[in-house]
């Protein structure tokens, strides 16, 4: 949902007026941009302290059942984890009142039995909150972890069912995403945003915890506000307890100190935050240098180029051009973002002000029990002031609380885009066929945010058991048609009809699971060597090893899985095993034993190259011919990385098992296929500009002809 408030509003003409020119600032290399900044005053401050509590009733139910269930999966944990949230919430402020109490009993000396036993109170309560603070700190911990376990356990499948129904070729799942960050400009959130849709971005499994950071902005929230207000319930009671003219004066210039430090900004930029980029060549080209120097993926292509001996001169010579330019990255306190330096007086003087007055007035007026209202008073306003600061700078507003809670709701009903028809495939009414049958009617398509059609009233009819090619240059939309059988996106114009049948009415997953596609870039999954090859099979078929080995076979790859350590259980693109956060799975300093420990359990890779990859994914798409109920093989460009003789094998083989079964072919190198395919269609930009059989087209001599007689010498 794009921000409406921001667009200019068509009906009434009104444009909104321009906004005010970024403030641009240079720092060392870098050049600094920021919003302009608007004074800080009370009422902004206040508006926007006030605007967090206006939360939409959308947001606040998903809250509310976000809640709930986090209640459901450990109700006691999360009772516990409150309450241990509340009392550290109070603790300052009891502490206070202890401290008041005894600053009290010491001011009037010890006068009665009732004040001896308020002391003794105070005194066990002050006891009793250093002990019991760190307890709470233990316990929240330890309810941490198992309340995020059990968010991950509850979430994280629905996250994962709800991530494969994410359209292929739409921006839907995209977009879920960029809405949240145009909406919130928060960098939590930021990060929440890849971690809630795992594998939509620099989400890591073990940190993917939906959930979690919302209770623990609420609890946030909760300990915040309840610490800022017991704090200025206890001070405002040990001013009005005893009142004289001096302490109220005295408890204004007190609290003048916190609130200061709420309406000072954090830096220049105040917190919206800044943005900053280099223009400077020789940066640019030092950091390109560095790259080159130090990244293993260059190395290869620089040995072989004989450039890698002229990166350290050429290094030398960028940083002596950038001289004594300054080239750390623009922190919020480095010079020139500073907030202005009355801030920092005003700050530091507030601070300082209850004792200068002290001083001043002490010698006429103040009592010597001063002393200890103001030792008191100077520890309530730290601590008020850090609570204040607490709540500014750490506390997530409610309705960003309330916007995960509703973002995790609306991933989890995440709904596909292309709905899904009810039909079976194949229909069960028609018993067993020759294969597929294919219609496009009149078929145009445009990728989203493209101003082309990729495909352009395309019309091609395929019968059953057909073998045909699909030819045509680099971009013509072979691949579009193959994408648009799979129903990985709908036509923008026109219809597919499959065995007479609408493509839309089946249900996809069926016309699929009826498809043995050999993709033009070969995929290998992190799983191993036989699971990559029975991928799409099971639960539903459980090969046996023997079935496994010769779908290998008839992928041309059984010579080199048995050059594997561990064979066709070797696991390929393994993932890590070691944590991914604090230094690759270190923290602090670590022994050489250690890290011997570790590099043990780091990631193993097995290299393969790009003829054993295709090989393996031809194996794949055996595997599915041989043991799943197939009617159409598709071969988009599979075996351009295979040497002449295993694409000619393999070739073979397919065509040995196609019969009963429909047969697409896209390839580049069909001068050998021509004379077997029983219909050959030719793609230019988009359309299809010829169709039929091989000689008719020759007679044509048109683009076809022409795609033929350039491959013609070579083959
Ligand atoms: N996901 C996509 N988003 C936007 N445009 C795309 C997408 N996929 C393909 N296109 C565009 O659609 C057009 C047709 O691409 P397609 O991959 O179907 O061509 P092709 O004939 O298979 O090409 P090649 O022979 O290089 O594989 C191209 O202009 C391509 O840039």
């Amino acid at each position: 949902m794009p921000d409406e408030k921001k667009l200019p509003s068509c009906n009434t003409g009104v444009v909104p007026p321009p906004d005010p020119p970024l403030r641009i600032m240079k720092q060392g290399v870098y050049v600094v941009a920021y919003e302009n900044l608007s004074p800080p005053c009370w009422t902004s401050n206040i508006r926007v302290w006030t605007e967090q509590y206006f939360v939409s009733l959308t947001h606040l139910s998903c809250a509310r059942r976000l809640l709930r269930e986090i209640f459901l999966l450990a109700p006691g944990l999360l009772i516990g984890y409150i309450c241990a949230t509340l009392w550290l919430s109070i603790s300052d402020a009891l502490v206070l009142f202890c401290l008041g109490s005894i600053f009290n009993f010491v001011e009037n000396g010890s006068t009665g039995l009732a004040s001896q036993e308020l002391l003794n109170i105070a005194i066990k309560g002050g006891f009793f909150c250093a002990i019991f603070g760190p307890a709470c700190n233990r316990f929240l911990g330890y309810a941490n972890d198992i309340i995020n376990s059990r968010l991950k356990a509850h979430f994280l499948p629905q996250l994962v069912e709800a991530s494969v129904r994410v359209d292929m070729y739409s921006t839907q799942g995209m977009a879920l995403r960029i809405d949240f960050l145009t909406d919130m400009h928060d960098d939590t959130i930021f990060l929440d945003c890849y971690t809630i849709f795992p594998g939509t971005g620099r989400g890591h499994f073990p940190s993917d915890i939906p959930g979690a950071s919302f209770l623990q902005d609420l609890c946030r929230i909760l300990r915040t506000t309840v610490a800022l207000w017991s704090q200025v319930a206890v001070l405002m009671y040990a001013v009005l307890r005893k009142p004289s003219p001096e302490r109220e004066v005295l408890f204004l210039f007190c609290i003048s100190h916190p609130l200061v430090r709420w309406l000072a900004p954090s830096n220049v930029t105040a917190t919206q935050g800044y943005i900053f980029y280099t223009l400077s060549v020789p940066f640019k080209r030092m950091r390109s240098l560095y790259n080159l120097a130090f990244s293993s993926q260059y190395r290869e292509e620089l040995v072989l180029n004989g450039a890698v001996n002229s990166i350290p001169s050429e290094y030398r010579k960028v940083a002596k051009q950038l001289d004594n330019e300054i080239v750390t990255e623009p922190v919020p306190w480095a010079s020139g973002l500073c907030r202005r330096w009355y801030w920092d007086f005003l700050v530091n003087l507030t601070l300082d002000l209850p004792l200068v007055v002290y001083a001043l007035v002490l010698p006429y007026r103040l009592s010597p029990s001063s002393v200890l209202f103001i030792a008191l008073l100077q520890q309530a306003t730290n601590k008020l002031s850090r609570s204040i600061g607490e709540y500014g700078m750490n506390c997530t507003p409610i309705k960003s609380v309330c916007l995960k809670a509703k973002w995790l709701y609306d991933a989890i009903s995440y709904e596909s885009k292309i709905p899904n028809g009810s039909s079976p495939y194949p229909d069960p009414s028609q018993g067993s066929s020759d294969g597929m049958t294919i219609s496009f009617r009149q078929v145009s398509l445009r990728y989203d945010k493209c101003n082309n059609n990729a495909l352009e009233n395309v019309s091609v009819d395929i019968a059953a058991g057909q073998l045909v090619l699909v030819v045509g240059t680099n971009g013509s939309g072979k691949s579009s048609l193959l994408k648009l059988i799979a129903r990985l996106c709908d036509p923008t114009e026109g219809e597919i009809l499959i065995d007479d049948n609408l493509l839309s009415t089946y249900n996809s997953d069926n016309v699929r699971a009826s498809m043995a596609f050999l993709p033009q870039l070969p995929l290998l999954f992190p799983m191993s060597v036989k699971e990559n090859i029975c991928l799409g099979l099971m639960p539903l078929v459980q090969p046996n090893n023997k079935q496994i080995q010769e779908a290998a076979k008839m992928g041309g790859c059984t010579r080199w899985i048995s050059r594997l350590q561990n064979g066709y259980d070797t696991q390929l693109k393994p993932t890590y095993d070691i944590g991914n956060g604090w230094n690759e799975g270190t923290y602090g300093v670590i022994s050489a034993r250690l890290r011997k420990e570790l590099a043990r359990h780091e990631k193993q890779t097995v290299t393969i190259s790009g003829g054993e990859k295709q090989r393996l994914v031809a194996a794949r798409t055996f595997m599915r011919i041989n043991h799943a109920d197939i009617k159409l093989i598709v071969i988009d460009e599979g075996m351009s990385a295979l040497d002449v003789v295993t694409e000619h094998d393999i070739l073979s083989e397919f065509c040995r098992l196609r019969r009963g079964k429909t047969m697409i072919l896209v390839t580049h190198r069909f001068h050998h296929l021509v004379k077997e395919a029983d219909q050959i269609i030719c793609m230019k930009e988009g359309s299809v500009v010829e169709l039929g059989k091989h000689s008719h087209l020759m007679e044509n001599d048109g683009e076809y002809a022409k795609l033929y007689n350039a491959q013609a010498p070579s083959a």
